[in-house]
């Protein structure tokens, strides 16, 4: 009997195309909720998903046939890693298909911050002609602090080499091959911060106003990684102190906005009302290339895997 693998998450039609050629049988479960997933699981030996099921211990009890999980994407934060391992169950990452649209994502941001043209595009529709109210500042010169120095660290760092900027790499628990530095170098130096680490115990609320007042100098912060390792107010403190000069998210704590409370509401307004902010609804990693080389990444790592 062929092995069977369930998609649960939206992918790209390479991903089924490429099961099948490995010859598995495919089943789209995109749909299901998430009983269903959990009522079905047992019988599946593959697992393709995103973000859309926090795949924990419980969810792992139920997947009695399992040996793979395949994240069509960077971060495993979603995933009960240590159960999974306990349970002999591969998880492959695809962090190789997106570092080039998550570079380009935060450097497009970061310039047009600097520059104004997500503002002044606004405003020329809008028939306002500003150009002193839209001068640029230039990151040329400029100290960036990279925090983590995985894929998407050093995809960031080498496409910024080319800006005349000083770049500051820091990573906790791998050798930074260029541009490495400590903690302390980047509190000490930093005009521009961006996080590449991931959501872990340790860094959930890293971001805080002990964190920020390290900093000498006034920073522009980028989250480019996960919601909740710069908590929404900690963030508006820094903004309010003067900590945090410009920010740029590209994710939030909770990311189903349309479920905010009022409080919630009312904290987002409080940090968007300051100019210098720059928001996007996670999609840093979100690209037409993207989409399908992060499946070409996770098929080779299966088809590997199977035949090793
Ligand atoms: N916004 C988006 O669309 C995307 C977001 N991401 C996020 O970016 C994160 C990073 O992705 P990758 O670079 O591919 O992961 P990676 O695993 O290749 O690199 C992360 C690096 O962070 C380091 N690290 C871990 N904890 C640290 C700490 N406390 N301080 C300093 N360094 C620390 C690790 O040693 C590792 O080298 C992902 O976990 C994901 O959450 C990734 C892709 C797309
Ligand atoms: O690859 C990642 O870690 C991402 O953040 C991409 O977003 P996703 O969780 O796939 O919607």
């Amino acid at each position: 009997m062929r092995a069977q693998v369930l998609i649960i998450d939206e992918v790209h039609e390479s991903m089924a195309q490429g099961l099948e050629a490995l010859d598995f049988i495919v089943v789209n479960g995109s749909t299901w909720t998430k009983d269903e997933i959990l009522h079905q699981i047992g019988v599946f030996e593959g697992l393709v998903v995103r973000s859309k099921l926090k795949i924990d211990a419980h969810f792992l009890q139920q997947a009695s046939a399992l040996r793979f999980i395949a994240r069509a994407g960077a971060g495993l934060d979603l995933i009960d890693l240590q159960e999974a391992s306990s349970r002999n169950i591969e998880v492959f990452a695809a962090n190789e298909g997106n570092k080039e649209a998550v570079a380009e994502h935060v450097i497009g941001q970061l310039l047009s911050l600097a520059h104004h043209l997500h503002k002044s595009d606004r405003e020329v529709r809008q028939g306002i002609w500003d150009r002193e109210g839209n001068r640029g500042w230039e990151i040329s010169g400029k100290t960036i602090g990279i925090i983590g120095y995985g894929h998407m660290g050093q995809s960031v760092a080498s496409r910024l080499s080319c800006f005349g900027s000083t770049i500051l790499a820091y990573d906790k628990y791998q050798p930074v091959s260029r541009y490495s530095a400590e903690m302390q170098d980047i509190f000490d130096q930093a005009d521009i911060v961006s996080l590449h680490i991931p959501l872990t115990e340790e860094t959930n609320g890293m971001v805080n106003d002990q964190w920020l007042s390290q900093f000498k100098k006034p920073i522009v912060f980028i989250n480019s990684s996960r919601g909740a390792i710069s908590p929404l107010p900690a963030l508006l403190l820094g903004l309010e102190k003067g900590q945090i000069q410009g920010l740029i998210l590209d994710v939030l704590p909770n990311e189903k906005i349309h479920t905010w409370s009022e409080e919630e509401k009312a904290l987002f307004n409080k940090i968007s009302s300051f100019p210098a902010t720059l928001f996007s609804p996670h999609v840093a990693g979100w690209t037409n290339e993207s989409y399908r080389k992060i499946n070409e990444v996770l098929l080779a790592k299966i088809k590997a895997y199977y035949t090793a």
